[in-house]
Formats: structure tokens, sequence, C-alpha cells
């Protein structure tokens, strides 16, 4: 992987690397956030962050205000793209569907599939490369936004063992069951609903996938939450299952990077309470 660009921050380095992904057959750039001192006195662990529709992996970085924290408590933040990129990758006149929304599923459908495969992308591909070429431990948290805390709930769910905890921000919860999943699932998964529930964080649940330590905030003023988001749905979950869980409601809050910055400090140091050091 090529260094792309590197500063100084609280302490630590924020990084951006390109590389090429075989998994999804283009060019990616990722971003890294370093800790001071990480690999000097130790390999540290990480938590993966999964953004949003439109994002690129710089939305975090720059306006989450996350790495304060990170450098405070010794963390490494990754922070992946959110769909294959290139001239080469088939694309969409849409914010919701194709690049800039690759929804974190493996697709079937053509002509998805030679490059829509971001589960396995960052699952696979992404955290081996990162864990040979960075200072990390190899213990991960996962944490994202939105379709990136759906991405964030599947991956816990899908891959035990794999992340000492998950949080997420607003997520698509019941991806199955909203006009945003519909879309998502449909054009890279094909009309095969048993395909589509692999790939809902509820689904998940009900069929009885172990969760590690969950922490979800959703805002009550999110524009998103009556149509796309069931977050009651998640809630009730999450109780009835009995999950070591909070899934707290945060009075007025939107779906911006506003209420994703008022909350990330206490996301960071949740999941460094499951990551030993
Ligand atoms: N009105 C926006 C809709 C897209 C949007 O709100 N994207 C969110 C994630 S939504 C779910 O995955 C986001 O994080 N945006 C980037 C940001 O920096 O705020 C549009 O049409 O673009």
């Amino acid at each position: 992987m090529k260094l792309v660009s590197n500063v100084r921050c609280f302490g630590g380095e924020q990084r951006r690397y390109e590389h090429v992904a075989e998994t999804l057959n283009c060019s990616m750039q990722f971003s890294v956030y370093l800790p001071p001192h990480a690999g000097k006195h130790g390999p540290v662990p990480a938590v993966l962050w999964l953004s949003g529709l439109t994002c690129t992996d710089e939305n975090f970085s720059s306006k989450a205000g996350a790495q304060r924290v990170a450098a405070q408590l010794g963390l490494a933040l990754i922070i992946p793209d959110t769909s294959p990129r290139g001239d080469e990758v088939p694309d969409e006149d849409a914010y919701d569907f194709a690049k800039g929304a690759g929804f974190y599923v493996n697709a079937t459908q053509q002509p998805w599939a030679k490059h829509y495969q971001m589960y396995d992308y960052i699952t696979k591909e992404l955290l081996e490369l990162v864990s040979q070429e960075l200072p990390l431990s190899g213990q991960f948290s996962i944490s994202g936004h939105s379709m990136g805390g759906h991405g964030a709930l599947i991956m816990a769910l899908r891959e035990h063992g794999r992340f000492a905890s998950v949080s997420a921000f607003a997520p698509i919860a019941h991806p199955t069951q909203c006009p945003w999943g519909h879309k998502a699932f449909s054009g890279y998964l094909g009309d095969d609903r048993e395909a589509w529930r692999e790939y809902d964080a509820v689904e998940l649940l009900r069929a009885g996938k172990p969760c590690p330590p969950l922490l979800v905030d959703q805002g009550s003023a999110d524009n998103f939450l009556a149509e796309q988001l069931n977050f009651s749905v998640l809630h009730d979950l999450a109780e009835e299952l009995d999950l070591i869980a909070e899934v707290r409601m945060q009075e007025g809050y939107d779906h911006s990077y506003y209420f994703i910055a008022s909350f990330i400090e206490e996301h960071l140091k949740f999941h460094n309470n499951y990551l030993s050091n």
C-alpha cells in the first residue's frame, strides 16, 4: 500500500493510503489515524469506522473530531471508503446506490458483482492488509453511521469473535424493511429475499447470532428516522434478547456529523473498555 498523505494530529498521524484492492478489482483509498507513539511502545488496538451514503474515507476523519480521544486512549482508527471507485466501476446517477453506496454487501447481480464486494473487501482484505502493514495489535472494534452503522452491525454479528465490541450512530437497522435497503439489496443481491436476510442486523439477531457488547445512538430529530432506520425494532429486540447493549434515543439530534461529533467520545471510550492496550 502506498502512503498518499500524512499529517500530524493530536500528537499522532492522520494518514491516507492507496492500494490495489483485489477483492474489488480497482484501486482504493482509505484513511488511518495512528495515536502518538503507535509502534514505538508496542502495537495498538483499532476501531474500524464505516461511513454512510455519499461518503468517502474523508468525511469521518475531517468532521467527527475523533482523533483527540483516539490519541488519549491510544486507539488507531481505520476508515475505509464506502464503495469501489474508478472509471471502470459501474455507477448510477443516485446518492443511495452504486458509488458511495456499496452497502457493505457482496453483490451477486450484474453489472455490480465484479466490483461491489464491500463485505469481503473490509472483513478480509483490508483488515488483513492493515494488520500486516501497521503497528496494530490485532484487536478490533467496529462502529459506523447510517449505512455504515448497518455495516458495523452485520459484520459484528457475522464475524463472531472478530470484533471486541460494536457501536452505531443512526444505523439502518433493518434494511430488508426500508426503502434504502430495498433499493440496494434488490440491485446488488437480486430478488432472493433469503439472501437479503444475511445482511440484515435484525434478522441476524433473530436468527440467534451472538452479539458483542453494543452501543447505539439515534437522534430524535433525524429526518430519516421514521422511514429508513427502524430504530425501535432494534431497541426492542436488544431488550428482548437481553443483549449487553445500550440503545439510546438522543433528544433533538439529527442525522449529521454534528450528531456523530457529539457522541464519538463516548463511543470510543465504550470500545476502549473492551480493547486491552
Ligand atoms: N441529503 C444527502 C443524503 C445523504 C446523507 O445524508 N448521507 C449521510 C449518511 S446517510 C446514510 O448512510 C452522510 O454521512 N453524509 C456525508 C456528510 O458528510 O454529512 C445527500 O443527498 O447527499
